[in-house]
């Protein structure tokens, strides 16, 4: 007989778990389901661990900058650093306990293992069976997606989890996708001394972000030493002795490793969402806005396909948690959801680019401010490429979107999304003090060469 309890979550991913752990400290009897690791791939395979790499590539790029502006440094690249880092600090060696204590001294009770919705209200793991009278949410996540290329299921090629798990850099990477995962990795183990080369099957690299974000990163990635391939459909991938061999058209690439960073994908399959009448057959699954996808039951995180962060899955759990808790708050806006690429320079960017904003029919103005142009990034001289861009919607007077890259390029968003968030009047950004000699003082040089300023 199924068991009754007031709340099940299935998933427990950043979302699944920070709304299981606030549900059962409001003393609602909290189940918490989870495969894998509490916590999902952000902490273990994901944001942190990556981080923990760009963190150790970043510090080797500025000490390499010394020469231009303060003597002499002598750098010595050692990936153990960061390899053990991510095994002490980040990742506990891969061990979720305290992530499961967490729960539990929440209120909550952990079950281990694979979940499935068995009809309204119910949930299967193993042989257990759930009545949830308040709530299901679904917190499921993403894997990594795996383009059919001839050759390459059968190769040992790495995907986030391997690469964050890796005690030493290969001598060569060849890095398939040239999104947040692949730039990211791909700049790090570039700095620590592996020979990279990144193919991008889209025109551009950072493809769905500004133009001049992916023409960016090209440049300095090509000024470091990095190999770039863009509008490259990769044919064939071959792995002997050691060596891979990926091909395509006239190319022909090799090098010790190869990961493959080319997006992620939601598990549908096996979760029982036609057992509530839910279409699974999409990418992601539609949510109103209060990301319920049927009566009882919600979605958060990636599978809601609403943008594939950590701040989103979280942003999204309080919600839920607020709605299942009966208090008042507003439903879900996606207006202006930010997003980081921790490249250097950092690409921060927020609500619609330039071409989002055309095609949905707005009167777009927008301006650009290059960043070596402006006095701190004339005074930060080496290392300080970037720009700020900014999308308006010149019927509303308003900020629609922006792109800052740069430096700090994820911090000086902060100003911009809350700009576009809060729908700034143009006329009152103008107005506002920019310290100087800040990088965010482009954004006020921006709104300058916007037309009609
Ligand atoms: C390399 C990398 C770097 C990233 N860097 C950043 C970053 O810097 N900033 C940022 O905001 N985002 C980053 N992300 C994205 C971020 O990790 C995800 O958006 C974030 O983890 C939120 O995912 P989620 O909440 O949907 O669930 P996930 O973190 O994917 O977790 C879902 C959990 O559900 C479990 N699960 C699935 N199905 C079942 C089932 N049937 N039963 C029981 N358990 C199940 C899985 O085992 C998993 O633990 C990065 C991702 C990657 C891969
Ligand atoms: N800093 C961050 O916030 C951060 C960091 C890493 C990941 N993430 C999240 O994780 C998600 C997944 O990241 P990702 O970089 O894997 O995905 P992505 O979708 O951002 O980028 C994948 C890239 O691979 C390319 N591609 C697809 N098939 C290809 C092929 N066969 N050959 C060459 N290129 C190919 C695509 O054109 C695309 O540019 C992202 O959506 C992002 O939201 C976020």
């Amino acid at each position: 007989m199924a068991e009754r309890v007031d709340v099940v979550v299935v998933g427990l991913g950043p979302g699944g778990e920070s709304a299981a752990g606030a549900l059962a400290r409001a003393g609602l009897s909290v189940v918490g389901v989870e495969r894998r690791l509490v916590g999902g791939e952000c902490p273990y395979y994901g944001c942190i661990p990556t981080k923990m790499m760009v963190r150790g590539a970043d510090a080797l790029a500025e000490a390499r900058r010394v020469p231009d502006l303060a003597g002499a440094a002598e750098v010595s690249p050692d990936f153990g650093a960061v390899a053990r880092r991510i095994r002490d600090e980040a990742t506990d060696d891969w061990n979720d306990q305290a992530a499961a204590d967490r729960l539990t001294e929440a209120g909550g009770r952990l079950v281990r293992g694979e979940a499935a919705i068995t009809g309204p209200g119910t949930v299967r793991v193993g042989d257990q069976e759930f009545n949830a009278a308040k709530a299901i949410i679904l917190n499921t996540g993403t894997e990594p997606a795996v383009p059919p290329i001839d050759g390459l299921a059968g190769t040992p090629f790495w995907t986030n989890r391997e690469a964050v798990a890796a005690t030493e850099t290969p001598e060569s990477l060849i890095v398939l996708g040239g999104g947040a995962i692949g730039l990211e990795m791909a700049q790090a183990f570039s700095r620590f001394g592996t020979r990279v080369t990144v193919v991008e099957a889209a025109e551009r690299l950072l493809s769905l972000e500004e133009p001049e974000s992916g023409d960016l990163v090209a440049k300095v990635f090509e000024a470091e030493g990095l190999t770039v391939h863009t509008g490259t459909a990769i044919e064939s991938v071959a792995h002997d002795g050691g060596t891979f061999t990926v091909t395509g058209g006239d190319l022909r690439l090799q090098a010790e490793r190869l990961l493959v960073a080319t997006g992620r994908r939601p598990q549908f399959a096996g979760l029982g969402l036609e057992s509530i009448g839910v279409d699974a057959s999409g990418r992601s699954l539609a949510t109103d806005e209060h990301l319920r996808i049927a009566d009882g039951v919600y979605a958060v995180g990636d599978i809601t396909g609403k943008g594939a962060f950590t701040h989103m899955s979280m942003y999204q759990a309080a919600i839920v948690t607020d709605h299942v808790l009966g208090k008042d708050r507003l439903g879900a806006e996606y207006h202006a959801v930010p997003r980081v690429t921790f490249t250097d320079p950092e690409i921060g960017a927020v609500g619609l680019t330039e071409r989002q904003a055309r095609d949905q029919g707005l009167d777009v103005a927008t301006a650009i401010s290059d960043l070596p142009a402006s006095s701190r990034g004339w005074i930060h001289k080496t290392g300080n490429d970037g720009f700020v861009k900014l999308v308006a919607d010149t019927d509303r007077a308003i900020l629609v979107g922006a792109t800052s890259a740069g430096p700090t390029g994820g911090e000086t968003l902060s100003m911009l999304t809350l700009a576009v968030h809060e729908r700034t009047p143009l006329a009152r950004l103008r107005t506002m003090i920019y310290a100087y000699p800040t990088f965010h003082r482009a954004v006020e040089d921006a709104l300058t060469r916007l037309p009609g300023a």
